[in-house]
């Protein structure tokens, strides 16, 4: 429990909320039914449901989109009809409304209900003592909003920053490792499913060690960024290209195994061949291909996958090399 509220922001601040809103309305909803204010208590017993239902929504499905958004409406615009209802004492319960609101929606967005819901409560008027309470509270509640729009703005562009710096590999700008794991193991439970078949292709320039001590580590690099720019347009879409480390990528390939993926991993190998170059004349690679079996773990079949490149480079290098037993793609040079 504890490691899914810490690794989902989301859903912590959600459950937060939820948390605190039941243990904060609940002596409300029952002061106002002792008091006899049947309406007030039963809005109170609304916004009561409207914030565990979510949460617990969020806590089954995963789902903290939908149940945030459900979240931040019913938390603002139950604090206007509150604050209508009961007068300036609810007058205060908008303001943590205006600022969790961010917490649980885009920035845009909890903006537009922070604007719609301080409207709302100056148009129906009933909470104000004065014309002059009511535009404090309007000036106030747009402080309040402008200032949590720019904290939530800048923390999201940072974490968007942070996710795309842990995930992305700086020098080619494919996915790395560690968000290789996680495709990974997502792509399989999809395969698993749906019976769709899905390859993986490890490829690892042959001699590069070479390349960088004769040309030096720039040109080492040049030839990594070429790689991948000569991967990216010989494949489809939808395959998916990695840096497994070093000098060795994943290529990540739904819906192709058999015959049709021997067709386009010879092509790719010589594209590769032809296209990327370095002051002392072409690369090469060599390929080691596993689809995945029914039933199988990731770690089993990235494992076939590298028993298949071993056996590609013990063999003499570039070439495609298949696990179970499939015949050694014959070499062909390209033209
Ligand atoms: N330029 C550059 N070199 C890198 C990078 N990452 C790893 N390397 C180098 O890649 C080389 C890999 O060498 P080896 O593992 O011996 O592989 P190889 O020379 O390609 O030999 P085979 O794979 O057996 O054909 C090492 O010299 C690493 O220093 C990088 O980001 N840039």
């Amino acid at each position: 429990m504890l490691h899914r509220l810490k690794n989902d922001f989301r859903l912590s601040i959600i459950v937060l909320l939820g948390t605190s809103g039941v243990l904060g309305i609940t002596p409300f909803a029952v002061l106002r039914f002792s008091q006899g204010n049947v309406l007030a208590g039963t809005v109170d017993v609304l916004i009561l449901l409207g914030v565990s239902l979510p949460m617990t929504y969020a806590w089954l499905t995963g789902d903290t989109r939908r149940s945030g958004l459900v979240m931040a409406f019913i938390s603002s615009f139950g604090a206007v009809a509150v604050g209508t209802l009961v007068g300036d004492p609810g007058l205060f319960w908008l303001y943590p409304c205006l600022v969790t609101g961010f917490f649980l929606v885009a920035p845009r967005i909890a903006m537009a209900i922070n604007i719609s819901a301080v409207l709302l409560m100056m148009m129906l008027g009933d909470a104000f003592r004065s014309q002059e309470q009511m535009w404090s509270f309007a000036a106030t509640a747009v402080v309040v909003s402008a200032c949590a729009y720019v904290f939530a703005y800048r923390n999201r562009s940072q974490r968007r920053r942070l996710e795309h710096l842990a995930t992305i590999d700086p020098l080619t700008g494919v996915k790395n490792r560690r968000s290789m794991d996680q495709e990974l193991a997502m792509a399989a439970a999809q395969s698993e499913r749906t019976g769709f078949p899905l390859s993986l292709v490890l490829l690892d320039i042959d001699h590069f060690k070479k390349i960088n001590d004769e040309y030096g580590h720039g040109v080492g690099d040049e030839v990594l960024v070429e790689l991948v720019w000569a991967v990216d347009r010989h494949t489809r879409k939808y395959d998916q290209l990695f840096r497994y480390g070093g000098e060795e990528f994943v290529l990540l390939m739904p819906g192709l195994e058999g015959a049709g993926l021997e067709v386009v991993l010879s092509h790719l190998r010589q594209v590769l061949h032809r296209y990327v170059r370095h002051p002392g004349g072409s690369v090469t690679a060599s390929f080691g291909v596993a689809s995945l079996q029914h039933g199988e773990s990731v770690e089993t079949w990235l494992a076939r996958a590298d028993d298949a490149l071993y056996r590609a480079k013990s063999s003499g290098r570039n070439r495609v090399v298949y696990a179970d037993g499939m015949e050694d793609q014959p070499l062909i040079e390209p033209a």
